[in-house]
């Protein structure tokens, strides 16, 4: 076995030895499978996944090593980080440094030479689960001690994680080509990628913290407003669902990403709820209802909007017509909202696809064209 081992614990008691990955020490998080067979840095930079172990379906993970231009935010967000088998060498023209190396700069407590294929058929079995990785001189604790740290350690269900990943003070990028406006960006745990796809369709971004107040949002008077992707549990982030609803009010255009789609879910009226494990991957077969194409997109989300499907309803929260617009093709999974009598709509799935896909691209020129017909709107009525 290995020369410097560690252990993957589940909550449920499984073990699986393997050998020290990057960090040493000891880590807690949800144990969450990723299927993408490429991608991996801007997996590790998404900061959705903060608080949560990610095990890698595929075997051969590290060999383009890491550069300066895929990471999709400052740091490495993953509590932990499980592959089977590491590339030994690094091969890649833009490689600046080796995924071992910067996983042991970051302090992220890693684990190789694991059958990420049989971790997966258990969490997709049995749920995903709490975890913990042990490593160095956690290593040598006893199987007792370790899996009661496990089942000590937080469950994702009821976190608000905001606080961690948000940004503290809000910056701006400016529009590029022709400006048509500027967007508030509720910055939830948002990627580099979104931002230089709305700065493409000509808005000024103006990036905010999730601290934010409604009255402090609309006094920027922005022509249309988003909100990211992030980690946490979405039945736990009453406050923004609330400056939410204000922004609706207003009539502003809005457009949300993952965690803002549950945002707009539970704003138009609708509960979330957990999934048993999630849709992480870049391939996931989402239908577009209006138009019947399937798209194949990228995904990163555990839990789900719980709306009614192929039927147009009235928002319970008061907001007008609503109606599901986007299907996951496997599970039936609610991935996207369109208010039919407010400018608003939202998607589950990453149309930004970093990585992944690039077939959803067009939901940004979707947000462009409303918030150009909302301001060709103002100026016709001033
Ligand atoms: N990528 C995201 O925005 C994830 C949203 C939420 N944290 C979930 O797991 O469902």
């Amino acid at each position: 076995m290995a020369l410097d081992p560690a252990v993957l614990v589940l909550e449920d008691g499984t073990r699986y030895t393997g050998a020290a990955y990057g960090a040493r020490g000891r880590t807690f998080g949800e144990a969450v499978f990723a299927t993408g067979m490429t991608g991996y840095q801007e997996t590790l930079t998404d900061p959705s996944y903060a608080g949560q172990i990610v095990v890698m379906t595929a075997p051969h993970i590290g060999n383009t090593g890491v550069n300066e231009e895929d990471p999709e935010s400052s740091q490495i967000w993953v509590s932990g980080y499980v592959v089977r088998d590491p590339s030994r060498v690094v091969s890649n023209y833009r490689a600046t440094d080796s995924l071992d190396a910067q996983l042991t700069r970051d302090g992220i407590v890693g684990i190789s030479g694991i059958d990420t294929r049989a971790v997966t058929r258990r969490l997709r079995d049995a749920g995903v689960m709490r975890a913990g990785i042990f490593s160095g001189a956690e290593a040598a604790l006893s199987p007792e001690e370790q899996l009661g740290l496990v089942q000590g350690s937080a469950s994702m269900l009821g976190q608000n994680l905001s606080g961690t990943v948000s940004t503290a003070t809000g910056y701006t990028l400016a529009a590029e080509g022709e400006r048509i406006g500027s967007v508030a960006v509720l910055d939830l745990g948002v990627k580099t990628s979104t931002l230089r796809y709305l700065a493409a369709r000509g808005l000024d971004v103006h990036v905010v913290p999730q601290t934010i107040t409604a009255e402090e949002l609309l006094a920027m008077s922005p022509d249309a407003v988003f909100f990211s992707n992030g980690p946490g549990d979405p039945g736990a982030s009453d406050r923004h669902v609330a400056l939410l609803q204000a922004v609706l009010r207003e009539g502003l255009p809005f457009f949300g990403i993952c965690f803002g789609n549950q945002l707009l879910g539970r704003a138009l009226g609708f509960g979330t709820y957990k999934l048993p494990f999630g849709h992480r991957g870049i391939n996931q077969p989402v239908i577009d209802v209006a138009t019947g194409r399937t798209e194949i997109t990228s995904h990163n989300h555990g839990f789900a909007v719980d709306a009614p499907i192929g039927e147009v309803v009235e928002s319970p929260a008061g907001f007008g017509r609503v109606e599901v617009s986007h299907v996951n093709l496997n599970d039936n999974v609610v991935e996207g909202l369109r208010a039919l009598d407010i400018p608003a709509f939202s998607v589950q799935y990453h149309p930004e696809a970093a990585a992944g896909p690039h077939d959803s691209n067009y939901l940004f020129d979707r947000f462009r064209d409303l918030v150009l017909e909302s301001t060709r709107a103002a100026k016709e009525n001033n």
